[in-house]
């Protein structure tokens, strides 16, 4: 099979991830990093410490804190920087790139402001054409762990989809191809708002047809949306969109949930952003896609309602009572468990 020289952009729990699949499948890998004390421990230990303790990495993984350095020796440049910081990790790469490199991002984002996906961002700053993505059911701990797990990689450049499979998938990596790489892309982002509200659900122990419903009707609106901004309706059928909608809505492990739980228990986001040393991306998704989907008149009232909760602090009572009856009244009221209570 072909080796391919692989570089990876970021050291936190995804890139570190992606790099030691990458370079346990026989892959020249360096995974770069910007903090010099996170680095040396890396170096020392062969384990991100910070991220992923207890999760030894593959003895031939590089590290390096020399950005230009290791994107100028790679053939495949994973990114994996949270969206904020995206843009401006790729600006500083720039006069790295070579035209033949192949750009992938791991990022379930969108940028702030610009409503930019990552793709974007990559064409944008790097100004070469072979663009993807990868997107699934990916929780980085159970990768770690060796559980079993797809992705999908997205692009429409057939030689990259090859590429990356070949250098991550392995015997509990399964990788997938699809050519939608709008709406692989969107599904990863649009997701994280949706385990923000199941993350709430949970800490009010709400049962098991809530969840179903929240599920089916974060399916539907997130689906409607892609779909209106052009992406393709089957996409949402598959491991990237329903698949990481399902993990993502049902694991403590996902830092969306995390956050929702927090919120559910009481928290302010300030505290709740404060004590969370990671990225969770859908706190500025919601903006960003409430934002939106008011400008093109798309009905989101799931999106809706999480941007009154969180940024207005309408009750969740009160955001439910107004999805369940539209303009209906009713002198019925619904349970709603207090955080704690079994
Ligand atoms: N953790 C997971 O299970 C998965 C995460 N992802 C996506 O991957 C992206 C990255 O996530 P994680 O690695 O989990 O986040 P993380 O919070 O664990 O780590 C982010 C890393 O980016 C670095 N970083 C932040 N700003 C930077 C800058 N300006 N320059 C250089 N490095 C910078 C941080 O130091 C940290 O090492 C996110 O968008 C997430 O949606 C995708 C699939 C699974
Ligand atoms: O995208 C993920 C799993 O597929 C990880 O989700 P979080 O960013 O919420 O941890």
């Amino acid at each position: 099979m072909t080796q391919y020289k692989v570089a990876v952009l970021g050291g936190g729990s995804f890139g570190t991830v992606i790099a030691n699949l990458a370079a346990s499948n026989g892959h020249a890998t360096t995974l770069w990093l910007r903090d010099p004390q996170q680095l040396a421990d890396m170096r020392e230990h062969h384990e991100n410490t910070r991220y992923l303790p207890g999760f030894p990495l593959a003895p031939e993984l590089m590290f390096s804190d020399d950005l230009q350095a290791t994107v100028a020796a790679a053939d495949v440049v994973f990114v994996s920087i949270p969206s904020k910081a995206f843009r401006s990790v790729l600006k500083a790469a720039r006069p790295a790139f070579r035209p033949e490199q192949m750009l992938v991002s791991t990022t379930k984002g969108i940028e702030k402001d610009s409503f930019a996906l990552m793709s974007e961002i990559l064409r944008e700053e790097s100004g070469l054409t072979r663009i993807g993505v990868i997107s699934g059911p990916n929780l980085a701990k159970e990768i770690m762990a060796r559980q079993l797990a797809g992705t999908v990689v997205a692009s429409p450049d057939e030689g990259l989809r090859t590429a990356v499979h070949a250098v991550l998938s392995c015997a509990h990596f399964r990788v997938f191809s699809n050519s939608d790489i709008y709406g692989v892309e969107l599904s990863g982002a649009l997701k994280n708002i949706y385990a923000v509200a199941s993350g709430m659900a949970a800490a009010h122990k709400l049962g098991e047809n809530t969840r179903a419903m929240l599920l089916t009707r974060s399916l539907a609106e997130m689906s409607r949306f892609a779909v209106h901004l052009g992406a393709n309706p089957l996409t949402f059928l598959g491991l990237a969109g329903v698949g990481d909608l399902v993990a993502t809505c049902s694991s403590p492990l996902s830092r969306n949930y995390q956050v929702g739980f927090a919120i559910g228990q009481g928290q302010t986001l300030e505290e709740i952003v404060e004590e969370l040393e990671q990225t969770a991306e859908g706190i500025n998704t919601i903006q960003m896609v409430r934002h939106k989907a008011d400008e093109l008149g798309i009905r989101m009232p799931l999106v809706t309602g999480l941007h009154e909760i969180i940024f207005n602090k309408r009750s969740l009572y009160d955001v439910v009572l107004a999805m369940m009856l539209g303009s209906q009244s009713s002198d019925v009221e619904f349970v709603l468990p207090k955080p704690g209570e079994a």
